[in-house]
């Protein structure tokens, strides 16, 4: 462990890249070494670069970074400093490594000791993390089992605050401009119809997420494809959003994953309440996780 561990300026010149990193939704993320001693002992990072030509970005970018360097929890990916680059007068965003990488390719590869209780404590992570965010006045509106790390076989961390926005005092949602490209399945009612978002989208997103553990992360029963299957193949794509909410409206819900107990089942049910306010807060969905995986113990 390196003397200044919450070194908030890295340099440049010690950089050394090794690969490209979840490529999509974290923008373009790459994993290098630090390593100022120039001995390969440096700590390993992931750094986000910001793509330094589009001006609007760098406000937001830096909105990212404001955000990000506030938040202090075990289950939020930690956030390790800035790395000024001035050859490309850019600013790069940096994060400690998470080496398994996103719930998706961890549990596609399913290590044989994944069971319901290690998918049931994954998720109460995961909502102890949202509660934080929830105390900071923060709605993530990218909650997705692509956005969540593996630290170890033990512990989970969320990520990617790209699209995080911080609700304002006198308000209960945020509501967004341009929707631009919108993970949808995973959005609530509100949120497709009327760009709206809140604490309680986010539970609904949670229960996407509760959704995909119990998948395993399946490529065959994936929100996006089970959802294209509710809605039927015959609207040749046309204005997807506007039909997932009427299948919504008239109640329609993802189905329960193959071998998911029902008790798990009713806790995505519950996030999937038609009306926000009906959907139960972080809090109170991380006490029905922790008594569903005590029941799960006994
Ligand atoms: C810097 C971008 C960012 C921005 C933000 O706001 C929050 C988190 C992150 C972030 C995104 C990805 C990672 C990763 C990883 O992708 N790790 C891995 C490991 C192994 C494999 C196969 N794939 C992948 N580790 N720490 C990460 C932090």
């Amino acid at each position: 462990q390196s003397y200044h561990p919450e070194q908030t300026v890295y340099e440049e010149r010690h950089l050394r890249y090794i690969s490209a990193l979840g490529k999509g939704n974290f923008g373009s993320v790459e994993l290098c070494r630090y390593d100022p001693l120039g001995d390969n002992t440096g700590e390993l990072i992931a750094i986000k670069r910001l793509q330094p030509n589009k001006q609007g970005n760098l406000a937001d970018f830096r909105r990212e970074i404001e955000t990000i360097s506030s938040l202090h929890c075990d289950f939020i990916v930690k956030y390790r400093g800035v790395c000024y680059s001035m050859g490309r007068c850019s600013v790069s965003l940096v994060m400690e490594y998470l080496p398994h990488g996103s719930l998706i390719g961890y549990l596609e590869k399913r290590p044989s000791h994944v069971n319901h209780r290690r998918l049931l404590l994954f998720a109460s992570q995961i909502c102890k993390g949202m509660e934080y965010l929830q105390s900071m006045r923060l709605i993530h509106r990218d909650l997705a089992a692509r956005n969540v790390l593996v630290a170890s076989d033990m512990l989970v961390k969320i990520a990617d605050f790209g699209l995080t926005k911080i609700i304002p005092y006198d308000k209960e949602y945020y509501k967004v401009s341009q929707p631009g490209e919108s993970p949808i399945f995973w959005y609530a009612p509100e949120s497709i119809s009327e760009s709206k978002f809140s604490h309680k989208s986010d539970v609904w997103s949670f229960g996407i997420v509760l959704h995909e553990l119990f998948s395993y992360c399946e490529l065959s029963l994936n929100p996006k494809k089970l959802c294209m299957q509710g809605i039927g193949s015959d609207i040749q794509g046309h204005c997807t959003s506007m039909h997932l909410f009427n299948i919504l409206k008239d109640s329609w819900r993802l189905p329960a994953p193959p071998f998911c107990p029902p008790k798990v089942y009713s806790i995505m049910m519950k996030c999937w309440a038609w009306e926000s306010e009906e959907r139960p807060a972080f809090s109170s969905l991380a006490e029905l996780v922790e008594v569903t995986l005590q029941e799960d113990r006994e």
